[in-house]
């Protein structure tokens, strides 16, 4: 690695903001409201039952209050619906989290949908898609808006700079593209049917990998001197990136673990905390 690269530690930003969450947690409390995530997993995959675990731990240590449901893998569409409906109605419940994937039998995009937009903390639904699209969203999809975060953190210029964004699936490789367009970057969205793609790489200023397959992207691809964000959350916590070869090139990069992942499940604890404020203000 080049002594020049810097490394963006997700640790650092999600403390800074965790710091300034609990100093509103403890204001909400003493009006009376213990802000409440909603937790929902569905069926029995190790990785999403860890994630939920880590989002409830998470939670628990800002004494934010996590509500887990757990459904067994052959419940319905239908059922995870009335689920999800239920948990609309209960006052106490300002969060909704349903964790991703669901079984395949199950309409993922039926059930997001299903979660009222008020509390939809995790940026999922399609309403919720479309206001970050145009750039007002109250809770934009939680990894796209940690990456931003880990930017404006570091102060990386965001505004006239090419991003190049590998992977377009609607919470991660979609919104985050929006987000980097809505901040005046030039945006390309790669994806597995992208012809020559390390050339495309290779003209970002930023890049963002989402794609989803462990150390996909290559040091060769990378311009010298670009920002590199791994958003991959692969088996044995291993990126998107080969990151010992990407860092060699990079001005800037996230590891993984301690990268974008940390950060992500904090912005969840600060969209729960806004919601919960917001019921104060309605
Ligand atoms: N409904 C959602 N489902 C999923 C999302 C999401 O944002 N909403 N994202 C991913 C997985 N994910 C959260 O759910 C997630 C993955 C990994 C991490 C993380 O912090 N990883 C650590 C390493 C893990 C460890 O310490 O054991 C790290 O990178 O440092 C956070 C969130 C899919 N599903």
């Amino acid at each position: 690695m080049s002594t020049e690269t810097l490394i963006l530690d997700g640790k650092a930003v999600s403390d800074d903001l965790k710091v300034k969450l609990a100093v509103k947690v403890e204001q909400l409390k003493a009006k009376g409201v213990t802000p409440c995530l909603a937790t929902i997993l569905v069926g029995d995959d190790p990785a999403s039952a860890t994630y939920v675990r880590m989002k409830g731990n998470a939670c628990q240590r800002l004494g934010i209050e996590s509500r887990k449901i757990e459904l067994k893998a052959s419940t319905t569409t239908e059922e995870l619906i009335a689920a999800i409906r239920q948990l609309n109605e209960d006052s106490a419940v300002h969060g909704i989290l349903l964790q991703h994937p669901v079984p395949h039998h199950i309409d993922e995009r039926a059930a997001f949908d299903a979660i009222a937009i008020e509390k939809d903390v995790d940026g999922v639904t399609t309403l919720g898609f479309s206001q970050n699209a145009f750039g007002f969203a109250d809770y934009p999809s939680c990894t796209p808006a940690a990456i931003i975060a880990i930017m404006d953190y570091y102060k990386l210029p965001i505004e006239g700079k090419h991003a190049v964004v590998i992977g377009r699936s609607p919470i991660l490789g979609k919104p985050v593209s929006m987000m980097l367009l809505n901040r005046n970057a030039t945006v390309t969205i790669c994806h597995s049917k992208t012809n020559n793609l390390g050339d495309i790489v290779a003209q970002g200023d930023i890049v963002v990998a989402a794609v989803g397959k462990p150390k996909f992207i290559q040091g060769e691809w990378i311009k010298p001197g670009a920002v590199v964000l791994d958003a991959g959350y692969n088996k044995g916590n291993v990126g998107d990136v080969d990151y010992e070869a990407c860092a060699e090139r990079a001005s800037a990069i996230t590891p993984v673990p301690a990268g974008v992942g940390p950060v992500t499940i904090a912005t969840l604890l600060k969209h729960t905390v806004e919601a919960a404020e917001r019921t104060l203000k309605s």
